[in-house]
């Protein structure tokens, strides 16, 4: 495949691999996959018509919910690349974040049947608060961007 390394998802322990958006071990759910990929994240999902909207296009919950499980997994990938620690060398990922706050704008109708494209940057880590910024595009068109502020879990 065109990644050698484990999706961010993967490396969650398994008593925290059940969410519904992105876990590995919820058969039922989405199980988004984020990768770090230099200094940006980036997953790949295409949905199925039962998540149809208008007809054509995709519901907007489940563009959120892609946009909020990239968003933690890419939070996580950033916190652990400023604490210098190799996500090519760790079996579980120390750190762990969930959604405080997201912001999803809709750009253009997603299109219904196209493979999405989400890519995730860095805004800020202040503590325990990292603010990333998020698209999520459809053949190179941006039909959502999302923000979100995401938060270190304590121990
Ligand atoms: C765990 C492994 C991965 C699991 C799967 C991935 C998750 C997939 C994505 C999700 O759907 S997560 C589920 C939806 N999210 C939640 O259910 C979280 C519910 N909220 C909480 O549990 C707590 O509010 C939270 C842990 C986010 C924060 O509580 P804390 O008591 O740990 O921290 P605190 O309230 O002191 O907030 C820390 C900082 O964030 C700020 N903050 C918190 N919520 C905010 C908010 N909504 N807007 C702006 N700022 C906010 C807060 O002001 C503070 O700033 P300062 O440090 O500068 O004082």
């Amino acid at each position: 495949m065109h990644h050698k390394r484990k999706a961010i998802q993967d490396l969650y322990p398994d008593e925290l691999a059940h969410c519904y958006g992105c876990g590995k071990n919820n058969p039922d759910g989405h199980q988004l996959k984020t990768y770090l990929m230099g200094d940006e994240t980036i997953a790949h999902f295409t949905p199925d018509e039962k998540f149809t909207a208008i007809p054509g296009s995709v519901y907007g919950g489940l563009v959120a919910s892609l946009l909020d499980c990239h968003g933690t997994g890419s939070a996580a990938a950033f916190a652990c690349l400023a604490e210098n620690i190799d996500l090519e060398n760790v079996a579980i990922i120390p750190i762990r974040c969930v959604t405080a706050s997201l912001k999803v704008d809709f750009k253009v109708p997603t299109p219904m049947g196209k493979k999405l494209e989400l890519k995730g940057k860095l805004r800020s880590i202040e503590g325990r608060k990292i603010l990333v910024d998020m698209t999520l595009s459809a053949e190179g068109i941006v039909c959502a961007t999302g923000e979100i502020l995401a938060i270190k879990l304590k121990d």
